[in-house]
């Protein structure tokens, strides 16, 4: 698995928290890229290791990965019921002590944010839309497409997303905002100016007609990844329940539906086809395995090159905030902690390690989150 959370650096470096004796106060400034530091995409390849993540899938540890993924709270009756739900609303509590609540802690951020200018990144699976067995069906509501387009009015926005770029477009259906899908290797950012010759990047236009860059560094994985779905379509068939989705710059199979005692099966399917393909690798979802290339990028990376993209990545005037519910949004996290730059905010409703800062209980939670900070833009001559 690609995470590896920081346990030991819970500290969040906000002068704004003096009162919170938890959070430690630094020199008041938020540094983004040390001075003179340009961002400049490294391609180079994560080495695989050599015995594949899934080499034993009887190894119980991967067993346990896939059922301890997007844990759901079994309910139990009566007073059983009662009980579990007392004690995992304590754990939350407890939780929450080390990632406050967003919400709650909305005037500590924004007066961190005071100042400076706010740019938003968002996932889209479990952020902007709660989590359904069908991927097909993950629409996002009327509300949280008004709240995320009223945002982007007043903050630059970007999802970015483990989709297909073409996919979380039509899901999400709003122009204002930038787009990048397939975990970050497909970006449709603004035109960098003066205008570089980062590899994989070309000028393009949006559907709007929009001059834009395209960023895709893993393009030359394209015919690979296509042979990849299509193997993986093909060995998962007779799996009841399971299903496999192209999005582009990788491959996601997922399990939700597939009756636990046959995850092993999904496992050794998955493990079966990609052994044949030294340059990709496998991370792990919520109930979803994601075959993705062995290229060193990932959301963290692209988060950085959006931001340099908007112009805003060496500023002390900028506070980018970084929301998503699951592993592959850690490397965002991670950036934003380790740069002393900005807040990561977790979206989840059971305790889980992060590199984030802050969280917010569910999709609801987001849109109300969204809809404050339009209300303090608005309220506030800044
Ligand atoms: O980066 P994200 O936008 O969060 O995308 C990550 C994966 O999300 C989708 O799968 C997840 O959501 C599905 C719909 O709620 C759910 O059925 C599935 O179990 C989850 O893993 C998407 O289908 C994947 O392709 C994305 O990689």
């Amino acid at each position: 698995m690609d995470l590896k959370p920081n346990h030991t650096t819970p500290v969040l470096a906000d002068p704004a928290t003096i009162s919170n004796s938890r959070l430690v106060v630094s020199s008041g400034l938020l540094p983004c890229s040390p001075p003179g530091s340009v961002f400049s995409p490294n391609l180079s390849t994560v080495p695989r290791k050599k015995a594949g993540i899934l080499d034993d899938v009887r190894a119980s540890s991967w067993l346990d990965a896939m059922k301890s993924s997007s844990p759901r709270h079994k309910i139990t009756r009566d007073y059983n019921h009662e009980l579990l739900s007392a004690d995992t609303d304590v754990a939350y509590r407890t939780w929450m002590v080390k990632y406050p609540s967003a919400l709650k802690s909305f005037e500590q951020i924004t007066n961190f944010a005071k100042g400076k200018r706010i740019a938003l990144f968002l996932d889209y699976d479990g952020t902007l839309s709660p989590i359904v067995d069908n991927p097909d069906l993950a629409f996002m509501s009327i509300d949280m497409r008004a709240a995320v387009a009223n945002v982007a009015k007043y903050f630059p926005t970007a999802i970015i997303s483990g989709r297909s770029r073409a996919k979380v477009y039509e899901f999400v259906g709003l122009t204002d905002l930038y787009y990048a899908g397939s975990h970050g290797m497909d970006i449709m950012g603004p035109v960098r100016e003066p205008s570089d010759h980062t590899p994989n990047c070309i000028r393009s236009t949006d559907k709007q007609g929009k001059e834009v860059n395209l960023f895709q560094p893993a393009s030359e994985f394209l015919p690979m990844i296509d042979e990849v779905f299509n193997s993986l379509v093909k060995s998962t068939k007779e799996i009841n329940g399971a299903k496999v989705e192209n999005n582009k710059f990788c491959v996601s199979v997922h399990y939700r539906n597939v009756d636990e005692k046959n995850w092993k099966t999904v496992a050794q399917c998955v493990h079966d086809v990609i052994r044949n393909y030294p340059r990709l690798r496998l991370s792990h979802g919520r109930k979803v395995l994601e075959v993705r290339p062995v290229i060193d990028w990932d959301k963290g990376k692209a988060l950085t090159f959006l931001l340099e993209s908007l112009g805003i990545s060496k500023c002390d005037d900028v506070l980018p905030i970084y929301v998503g519910d699951d592993r592959t949004d850690e490397d965002a996290f991670k950036v934003l902690r380790e740069g002393n730059c900005g807040y990561g905010i977790l979206v989840s409703s059971v305790p889980k390690e992060s590199n984030a800062f802050f969280s917010l209980r569910d999709p609801q939670e987001v849109m109300e989150f969204l809809k404050s900070l339009v209300t303090w833009k608005k309220t506030s001559a800044r």
